[in-house]
């Protein structure tokens, strides 16, 4: 089996769809790629779709989003987690290292590849451990992973930062030599210690929560573009939560340093208040923020500053997310709202076009993952990976209804706008009409 879909798939023809918001067209999809795109014939054998009103974009990618297999396969699977991620509209994600056992060898890169072909729903990409079991202290085998079938290009300990220094330049001068990325959990240890469930502020002191403050990613976030810049090599800030990491970040890209950064969907929409409800729902690393981090985190995604969403799709199990806030698990999932916040906090208010949404949700993700069959434009003779969106109307988010196996959603009993109608990985229909073709 390869990656290159071996499945008989129909031909598609998608009628007067809005191409990336640039206006009506149709697209053919066969043999797993786009064959025509403008105003097209039906041929005798395709399956006609009518996408008036709908816009279609590349296929999502995901650069971060915990699968849990192996390990806790009550909370996720890889079969579960792609059939959220297609419900959602993506065509591939990777999939962090802190399953059980953890992903630092080829074998368990290799494993978990597998695993995601099997389910063909979307491209499963292991992320590598930066360190042997996450624990900080000894380099993983980053070589072996990178050169395995399962081509590992992005490395992370997330969950925990690379705290060491020395390690993390080591980390940073190694993957140089094939181009990878360290994707990095930017969390100072001892600044949020153990016992830190939330983000430090007047609220924090006035629930009685002890939290964590915002320079506890901000020191880390400094000191790793500072190293980049020194080894020459990228580094990928995960989940930016702080108006001081945008600043960071925006001043080292304006240095030439190789830095790429990820914002999450709901630190573009969610904010400390929600910790008045003592919801464990939204507890989550690195915490929600007050309005002006929001604020600043939306206005770096339009300008290019963050050059992605990343949902960090973090499923718990109920057992160990239904307890008191301070005891429960850090995550929230993510994967089936992503482009309906997108659109609902940033595209309906003109912050971004579609192409912005696009590039944010498909073409730089899949650029800093090294992706290359993902993330492309929709042209003639480019891989089938697309979604068919309806921007329209509103929506009651029913968390019962997700694909996922576990229900830590942020957004169930939210209200936001548009629907993933269709997702297509190379030109298979992986979700037709809102449903999941597993
Ligand atoms: N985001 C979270 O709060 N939790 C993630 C780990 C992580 O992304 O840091 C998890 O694995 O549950
Ligand atoms: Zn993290
Ligand atoms: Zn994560």
């Amino acid at each position: 089996m390869s990656t290159e879909d071996t499945t008989e798939s129909s031909a598609y023809l998608i009628k007067g769809a809005d191409i990336l918001g640039r206006g009506a067209g149709d697209l053919l999809l066969a043999d797993g790629v786009i064959r025509g795109l403008g105003s097209i014939d039906a041929p005798a054998d395709a399956i006609v779709l009518d996408a008036d009103g709908l816009v279609a974009l590349p296929g999502l990618v995901d650069l971060h989003t915990h699968l849990r297999e192996p390990g806790r396969e009550d909370a996720e699977t890889v079969a579960t987690g792609s059939a959220a991620a297609a419900a959602g509209g993506f065509t591939a994600v990777l999939a962090m290292a802190n399953t059980n056992p953890v992903t630092d060898t080829a074998e368990a890169a290799e494993h978990i590849h597998d695993l995601g072909r099997r389910c063909g729903l979307v491209d499963v990409h292991p992320v590598g451990a930066v360190t042997k079991g996450l624990a900080g202290e000894e380099l993983a085998e980053l070589g072996l992973m990178h050169r395995s079938s399962a081509a590992v290009n992005v490395f992370s300990d997330d969950g925990k930062c690379v705290h060491d220094a020395r390690l993390m330049r080591r980390a940073l001068e190694y993957v140089r030599a094939f181009d990878a990325v360290i994707s990095q959990h930017s969390q100072d240890p001892r600044l949020a210690d153990g016992q830190a469930c939330c983000h430090e502020g007047e609220l924090s002191g006035r629930l009685g929560l002890p939290g964590w403050p915002v320079v506890a990613e901000e020191v880390i976030v400094a000191r790793d573009v500072m190293l980049a810049r020194h080894t020459n090599s990228r580094v990928h800030v995960a989940h930016v939560s702080t108006a001081g990491s945008v600043e960071v970040i925006r001043w080292a890209k304006a240095q030439g340093i190789k830095v790429t950064a990820e914002v999450t969907p709901h630190h573009l929409m969610l904010t400390t208040d929600l910790l008045a409800t003592y919801d464990p729902t939204f507890k989550v690393n690195p915490p929600l923020r007050p309005n002006q981090h929001v604020q600043a985190l939306r206005e770096a995604l339009a300008d290019g500053t963050i050059d992605a969403v990343a949902t960090d799709h973090a499923p718990h199990a109920r057992h160990d997310k239904e307890h008191a806030f301070g005891e429960a698990a850090f995550g929230m999932l993510g994967l089936e709202q992503a482009l309906q916040v997108v659109n609902t906090v940033m595209h309906r208010d003109g912050t971004l076009d579609w192409a912005g949404v696009a590039d944010r949700m498909s073409g730089a993700p899949a650029r800093i993952a090294g992706l290359a069959g993902q993330g492309r434009p929709l042209a003639e003779g480019e891989p089938a990976n697309l979604v068919l969106f309806d921007p329209e109307g509103q929506v009651v988010i029913d968390g019962a209804a997700s694909q996922s196996l576990s229900r830590n959603n942020p957004w169930h009993g939210r209200t936001l706008h548009g629907q993933v109608v269709a997702t297509f990985l190379r030109g298979r229909a992986t979700v037709l009409d809102g449903e999941v073709n597993s």
